[in-house]
């Protein structure tokens, strides 16, 4: 980003947030332009040393004068902040990007009073780390310059996709939002599997880790299909067929299925919820 950055408050400053300043500050973002709202003293205090980011105990003082308002608070008290907030910013209305799981943008555009530009956004935690993975959707109020705002803003996290339709976010938030959490299951397994079988747990942790690593940078950095890849390292009648075929009689799809469709269906109680 370049010093044409959008001014942005953060109204909420726990983990999410913390992944996202951090993204766009290494990026180039100046913590001049970044306001936080965080009621947590600790917190704030961290995100100040962390970034040298303004900090603030209430979400009225960060906005004054954003282009673009982050809504990084849970779900649970997202209606509340944005009725606090709509009033305040009625007049300028600035862009508003919701993190949260399981709220749909109708939703916020009504707690705020209405008219608002919004765009839905679920990334995830690998954010942190600039590998984020975020899927992006954006009301018919937003215009093109502030959903490249938002995408610009996401894209310092990791990589983006716009998606078609709302009601896909819950599909998105049950791949990639959840998702790092499938990838540390299925290490944790394998560490221990590889632990019942006689290696140190630092060993069998340090090859499991680096193992899902090499494994992603191939799906990225090839660009090859996982099935091709799956296959290169499946020699006929060897030790991967042997283990790919427990998956299978274990019914390994269909469990995978059944996960995200439990996510999917938990997002959308979610948003019922509200
Ligand atoms: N953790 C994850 O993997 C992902 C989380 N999300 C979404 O991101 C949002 C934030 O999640 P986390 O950062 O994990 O939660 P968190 O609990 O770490 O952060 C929320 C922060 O909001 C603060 N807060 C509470 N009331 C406030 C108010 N009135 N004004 C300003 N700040 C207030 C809390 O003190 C807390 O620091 C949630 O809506 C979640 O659904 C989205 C994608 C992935
Ligand atoms: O588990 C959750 O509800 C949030 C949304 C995606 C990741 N964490």
């Amino acid at each position: 980003m370049s010093h044409t950055d959008p001014a942005v408050a953060f109204v909420g400053g726990g983990n999410m947030a913390h992944s996202l300043i951090g993204a766009m500050t290494r990026t180039g973002t100046a913590p001049a332009r970044i306001q936080v709202a965080e009621p947590d003293a600790a917190r704030r205090a961290q995100l100040a040393r962390d970034f040298g980011v303004a900090v603030h105990a209430e979400a009225v003082d960060a906005v004054a004068g954003a282009d673009l308002v982050v809504l990084a608070v849970k779900p649970q008290v997202l209606g509340a902040v944005c009725a606090a907030l709509g009033p305040r910013i009625a007049a300028r209305r600035p862009l508003l990007v919701s993190i949260a799981a399981g709220v749909r943008i109708d939703q916020i555009d009504t707690w705020l009073g209405g008219g608002f530009p919004i765009v839905r956004a679920m990334p995830n935690t690998p954010a942190l780390i600039g590998a984020g993975a975020t899927g992006l959707i954006a009301n018919a109020a937003a215009t093109a310059d502030q959903r490249a705002q938002a995408e610009a803003l996401l894209t310092a996290a990791g990589r983006t996709a716009w998606i078609a339709r709302e009601d896909l976010m819950d599909a998105v938030t049950a791949l990639s939002g959840s998702g790092p959490a499938y990838f540390f299951l299925l290490v944790e397994a394998l560490e221990d599997a590889a632990v019942a079988h006689g290696l140190p747990r630092e060993t069998a942790r340090a090859l499991a880790t680096q193992t899902c690593l090499g494994a992603g940078r191939m799906l990225v950095e090839s660009g090859e299909p996982p099935a091709t890849l799956r296959e290169r390292v499946t020699s006929p009648g060897g030790t991967t067929q042997a283990a790919l075929e427990a998956f299978a009689a274990g019914d390994f799809r269909r469990l995978v299925g059944q996960a995200v469709e439990a996510a999917v269906q938990r997002g959308r109680a979610l948003s019922a919820a509200h």
